[in-house]
């Protein structure tokens, strides 16, 4: 591998071109966000014009679906598919049970509502993502703009009465603005370094007014792609019980950062 490579391009690109072979002719897909599910689209489209494969694909934000139909790919809404048959996506963190958290490149509203559309999610990953358990990473939680630092007070409050050991919320910004969802909303991430109960943490937090929803998905991942900076790919699906082992080429060095978004 060249030196000048990021050993994590290389894993996530893996990752995306072995789970593109899960796409069937005809299917309906829903499209992930970020630099890997990135990669993902571009592997897709590769397919469709040399194969001609045949998919209806609807984006989870605005940026994919620029990247998808900018590569030709045929995208609708989600109220015009309804269901899907499969979602390809990428995560901030996995852990053995397949629960995830997502929202780091702040689209887990829509890419929530695209994989519970889906009979089936995938989630493609480097694995430096994998986790024993959750929470290392800062979890995204979505809330609308109105009454902002009230919502706020209210997540401290749960975590305090969660007992939940890191408690600090920021709000996420880009520049000196607070970041706007695709939803137009704001982002909220709680430092919380490990979860020790996701699927309650969840439910409780989906139940403050102001939050619309939060970056865990609690068994909504069926099957973990992951790849490793060496062009090794790892299958494994808990439904099956499935696990197998391969080798994908890594990416030509001039294209390395062409599908990052
Ligand atoms: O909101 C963004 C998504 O949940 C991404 O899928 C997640 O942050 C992983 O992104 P990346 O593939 O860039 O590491």
């Amino acid at each position: 591998m060249p030196a000048d490579l990021n050993p994590i391009d290389n894993a996530k690109f893996v990752a995306a071109r072995r789970a593109v072979d899960f796409v069937e002719d005809g299917m309906k897909l829903g499209l992930g966000t970020g630099s890997t599910a990135a990669w993902m689209v571009r592997s897709l489209a590769e397919r469709v014009r040399d194969e001609g494969l045949r998919v209806t694909c609807v984006a989870t934000s605005r940026r994919t679906a620029e990247l998808a139909v900018g590569l030709g790919l045929d995208v609708r809404t989600l109220d015009e598919v309804k269901w899907l048959d499969l979602t390809i996506d990428g995560a901030d963190e996995f852990d053995t049970h397949l629960n995830l958290i997502k929202g780091g490149g702040a689209a887990l509203l829509q890419e929530k509502i695209v994989a519970t559309a889906s009979d089936q999610m995938i989630v493609i990953a480097d694995a430096a993502k994998e986790v024993a358990q959750l929470g290392a990473f800062p979890l995204p939680v979505e809330v609308i703009p109105f009454g902002w630092r009230t919502t706020k007070a209210l997540v401290e409050e749960t975590l305090v009465s969660m007992d939940v050991i890191g408690r600090e919320v920021t709000l996420r910004m880009t520049g000196d603005q607070p970041l706007r969802t695709d939803g137009q909303n704001h982002i909220l991430d709680l430092h919380l370094n490990r979860i020790g109960n996701p699927r309650q943490l969840s439910l409780v937090l989906n139940q403050i007014p102001g939050v619309v929803e939060n970056g865990l998905f609690i068994d909504i991942c069926d099957t973990v792609v992951v790849g490793h900076p060496d062009g090794r790919v790892q299958v494994r699906d808990i439904n099956s019980g499935r696990f197998d082992e391969g080798r994908v080429a890594l990416p030509p060095v001039e294209n390395i950062f062409a599908g990052q978004d």
